[in-house]
């Protein structure tokens, strides 16, 4: 590529390690965004090892990520060697066309549909984990409450039933060890993660010890799955869970070849949409709650309006009640919007030389879709530092769309967990402010509030640590 005259315009970086020093080590999405302010809508730039390219306008991100060549993702060699090229994520080719169709067909047997009927059993498992969070939270008294192990169990709890057809007490110690271990995995990814783009550091013993204990996680969540399955019995044929669903696939194909559904695949997929489903939904609403603190106006807003709603005998607001209330809506596109978890994007790869906005973009080159610098340009949004949900409301309070918001991002290889995750947002969003008033723990000072929402960058952006008092309302 250094022959190639015609690619987009960047910074310089040295040989080796190419721009890494220059990056911000805990934010590097806030580098990137620079840049772009800099260099424009897209740019390039050396990551270690790898070439890529950073785009930040929304309507060529759009395009950019429909087109099949950009349908692949970056192979990362650690990555390679702790997924083995299995699961969904970081698959490519047939594999991940087979596994994508199943996946999605999974999500519309169990009731994810954009516009069908939403008063499914799904809906009776969201609420109920919903409940239980209640009935945790009233318990709290007004103790100071972290936010992120609770949010874990309770919404963990939610998709282990949805992918595994399991609902294991609190206590039982494989959900402990699963809950630890993801915990602990997205610290061990965050400190393996220069490895994927400088993959020499595998000689300093600290990375390499790091991959190996992810490994050892895999291999016994792995051991957790194929006892579940072992387990399973004649009921398999009755449930709708992704295990179940596998399964049948793995029997009415047994004796075919040209296809993926074996048991090691099977593993990695369960593991892929626990870590895809629950990481992301738990730190959003943990950013949700925590901007429903600091922004009491809005938190009293919203009650009223979800008192007007509320009408059942159950006292549940459910996804009929919340397409009564735009604002709910809003504060969630709000603050995925200012405080995505995939601030960086998630990447993909060029998989044959293409030309992108008049520029030659040679195969192998990784393509960022910075959100971070899409939902936070001035040209979109204003004051885009500051929590406003109603940007996302017309004058007549309807919801609005806006091309410069992207957190699923978009094209073929878009979240398939998209309608899930706002259900979910939604459900727990709307009855846990229906049923408390959200405030942050006493005593923080603005430096202190600051660090906080500045957040913490590993797998996924998540608010630093913090608690939360929860004061019953009703
Ligand atoms: C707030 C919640 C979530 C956010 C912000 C989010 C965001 C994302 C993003 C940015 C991608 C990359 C898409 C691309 O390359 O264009 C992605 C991929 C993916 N997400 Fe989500 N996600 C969320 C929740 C979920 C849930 C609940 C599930 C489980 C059903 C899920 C399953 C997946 C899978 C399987 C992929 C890989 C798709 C592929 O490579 O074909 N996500 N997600």
């Amino acid at each position: 590529w250094y022959c190639n005259k015609n690619l987009p315009p960047g910074p310089w970086g040295v040989p080796i390690v190419g721009y890494l020093p220059w990056l911000n080590p805990t934010k590097p999405y806030k580098t990137l965004t620079e840049l772009a302010r800099k260099y424009g809508p897209i740019y390039s730039i050396q990551m270690g090892k790898h070439f890529a390219i950073v785009m930040s306008d929304p309507i060529s991100v759009r395009t950019a990520l429909a087109r099949n060549e950009l349908a692949d993702r970056t192979n990362f060699e650690v990555i390679n060697e702790i997924m083995q090229e299995h699961g969904l994520i970081f698959t490519r080719g047939e594999l991940w066309k087979e596994q994508r169709k199943f996946v999605c067909n999974w999500l519309k047997v169990i009731g994810v549909t954009k516009f069908g009927d939403k008063k499914t059993d799904l809906q009776l498992n969201i609420v109920d984990v919903v409940s239980s969070t209640i009935s945790n939270l009233r318990q709290t008294n007004k103790r100071p409450i972290d936010t992120g192990k609770l949010f874990l169990v309770y919404i963990g709890d939610f998709v282990n039933r949805i992918v595994l057809g399991k609902e294991w007490p609190e206590d039982d110690p494989n959900w402990t060890y699963l809950r630890n271990l993801a915990e602990d995995g997205s610290k061990k990814f965050s400190i393996a993660t220069p490895l994927s783009v400088l993959p020499i550091l595998k000689i300093i013993p600290k990375y390499r010890k790091t991959v190996s204990e992810i490994i050892e996680g895999v291999l016994k969540t792995h051991f957790i799955y194929k006892t579940l399955m072992e387990n399973r019995g004649k009921e398999v044929d009755q449930c709708k869970d992704l295990m179940a669903l596998f399964m049948k696939e793995m029997t009415k194909r047994k004796n075919d070849i040209g296809h993926f559904f074996n048991e090691k695949q099977c593993c990695f997929l369960l593991s892929d949409i626990f870590g895809a489903g629950v990481e992301t939904t738990v730190n959003t609403l943990r950013w949700f709650l925590l901007y429903m603190a600091l922004n009491k106006d809005v938190q009293c807003e919203l009650q009223s309006l979800l008192d007007l709603v509320c009408t059942g005998d159950d006292g549940i607001i459910d996804l009929e009640n919340i397409e009564h209330i735009p604002l709910l809506k809003a504060c969630v596109y709000e603050i995925m919007r200012l405080r995505p978890v995939a601030p960086s994007g998630i990447p993909r790869v060029v998989n044959k030389d293409i030309t992108i906005l008049g520029y030659q973009v040679p195969k192998g080159t990784m393509v960022l879709p910075l959100q971070w610098a899409m939902h936070h340009d001035k040209k979109y949004w204003m004051d885009p530092e500051i929590f406003q949900p109603k940007r996302f409301m017309d004058d007549d309070g309807n919801l609005i769309n806006k091309k410069a918001f992207m957190p699923f991002q978009a094209g073929k290889r878009a979240c398939v967990g998209d309608t899930l995750s706002y259900w979910i947002l939604y459900l727990f969003g709307a009855n846990i402010i229906h049923n408390f008033n959200i405030s942050l723990e006493d005593g923080l000072s603005e430096q202190e509030i600051n660090t906080i929402t500045d957040g913490e960058f590993g797998i996924t952006l998540s608010p630093a640590k913090h608690s939360i008092v929860f004061e019953t309302r009703i």
